[in-house]
């Protein structure tokens, strides 16, 4: 549940970089969401035509503060997006470095606590640290958004057993992994360890053709979850015979 939101799907899209408007529109078909993010930057940028193309989709938006770099510039972001798109939620970066992108977790807890009092419902992009998530469910989150890798980069999910220990750690709060991530192969491994959602950008817009890659992660996502869901097996030191012996023929 995403505060008051069951999505059927657990593929989350941004919007950003795509060849064209009309492929955008198609990539978010294709991907079967329900929930897309959008940069107010990107927003402010285009006049408002961008916003339009959006809303008229029906999907959930989820607007967010990507090049945001100080707690003061993520709130007054986090308010105007929820002027111009009649809503609650937020995506909430707070943005450390510019080389890296990786959140500045000290920027990001105290804009949480300031967003989360005044009614926000923040979705907070982490990283796998788990006290900072403890600090993000304290100041009033109700999901996390911890890093596969730095945005962008399309290395998959850099750090798995941190990632793992995370989603043992927080068992019953909604985990999404946001960011760098680059291939199918690498969302289905996140929903095959149990993780709740993906959102990601740069691998469906950047690809050659996005459309056709938007319905390769719904894929691989669905794939993933599924996994998850039926119960994997454990790996094993040993071999063990997967054909039962008894009741064979004895030859002499
Ligand atoms: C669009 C957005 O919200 C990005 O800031 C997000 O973190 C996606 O990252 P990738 O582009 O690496 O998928």
């Amino acid at each position: 549940m995403l505060y008051d939101f069951q999505p059927q799907s657990p593929f989350l899209l941004g919007t950003a970089g795509y060849p064209s408007p009309e492929i955008l529109q198609q990539a978010i078909e294709a991907s079967g969401t329900e929930i897309i993010t959008v940069s107010l930057r990107r927003e402010g940028a285009t006049g408002g035509a961008f916003r339009d193309l959006l809303t008229q989709l029906d999907k959930r938006i989820l607007p967010n503060t990507a090049g945001c770099h100080s707690v003061k510039e993520a709130v007054t972001t986090a308010h105007m997006a929820r002027e111009l798109f009649n809503t609650r939620w937020i995506k909430l970066e707070v943005i450390g470095h510019a080389d890296t992108l990786q959140p500045d977790p000290f920027a990001l807890v105290e804009a949480a606590t300031i967003l989360c009092a005044e009614g926000f419902e923040v979705f907070p992009y982490t990283t796998e640290d788990l006290i900072i998530g403890e600090k993000l469910l304290e100041a009033g989150c109700q999901l996390l958004m911890p890093w596969g890798a730095p945005i962008g980069s399309g290395q998959g999910l850099r750090n798995p057993e941190g990632l793992r220990t995370m989603r043992a750690w927080f068992n019953d709060i909604p985990l999404i992994i946001d960011a760098g991530i680059g291939a199918p192969s690498q969302a289905a491994q996140a929903m095959e360890m149990g993780f709740d959602g993906i959102l990601l950008n740069t691998a469906v817009a950047k690809a050659r053709d996005p459309v056709r890659m938007a319905a390769a992660f719904q894929d691989a996502i669905r794939a993933g979850q599924q996994a998850w869901q039926a119960g994997l097996m454990e790996k094993r030191d040993m071999a063990v015979a997967s054909t039962p012996i008894f009741g064979l023929a004895e030859f002499n």
